[in-house]
């Protein structure tokens, strides 16, 4: 995850983000059981993330290892911890190429905290009419061609925090 490229890329992002100061904390919400198709993106929005400076505090979800983690937990303490981290949460970013109830129901829970959310998804899916219609205004939704695109939608919404 860490290379000379990045970290030339960390050093771009600092004159920007100045760390330690005001670094935002982000939940990441991507599909688990809903399917893990799409974890190498998970990772990408994560190390993006990082590198713009954020925190992300529900690493889990990019974490390929998680189901083994995840196993010698309880339903309800999966959902106690996940609530815990969104209320320590400044913002919330969603992958939701991928149809999950997780994801839609972390999505409400951040509206209803009257935190901003992003959700991102790939060009050409059938997205939910809950996310493209919904005319929160601290919701905004953005399709991204590749990865550079993905990125740059990322870095714009942490700087705009
Ligand atoms: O094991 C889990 N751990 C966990 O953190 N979640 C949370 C975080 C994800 O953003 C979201 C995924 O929901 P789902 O599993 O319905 O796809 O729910 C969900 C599960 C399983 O539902």
């Amino acid at each position: 995850m860490y290379s000379k490229e990045s970290c030339e890329r960390c050093e771009e992002m600092e004159k920007i983000i100045p760390s330690g100061q005001g670094k935002k904390s982000i939940f990441l919400s991507g599909s688990i059981r809903g399917g893990r198709q799409l974890l190498e993106t998970y990772r990408f929005i994560y190390d993006a993330l990082e590198e713009a400076g954020a925190e992300v505090l529900s690493w889990h979800v990019a974490d390929p290892e998680l189901e083994k983690t995840e196993s010698k937990m309880t339903e309800q303490e999966i959902y106690a911890r996940d609530l815990g981290l969104l209320e320590k949460s400044d913002a919330l970013i969603a992958e939701v190429t991928v149809p999950s109830t997780g994801v839609g129901y972390e999505i409400c829970r951040a509206l209803v905290r009257k935190i901003p959310v992003l959700c991102l998804h790939m060009p050409d899916v059938a997205v939910s009419s809950m996310v493209l219609g919904n005319p929160d205004t601290l919701m905004e939704v953005r399709s991204y061609p590749d990865k550079e695109a993905l990125k740059e939608i990322i870095i714009d919404f942490i700087r705009a925090l």
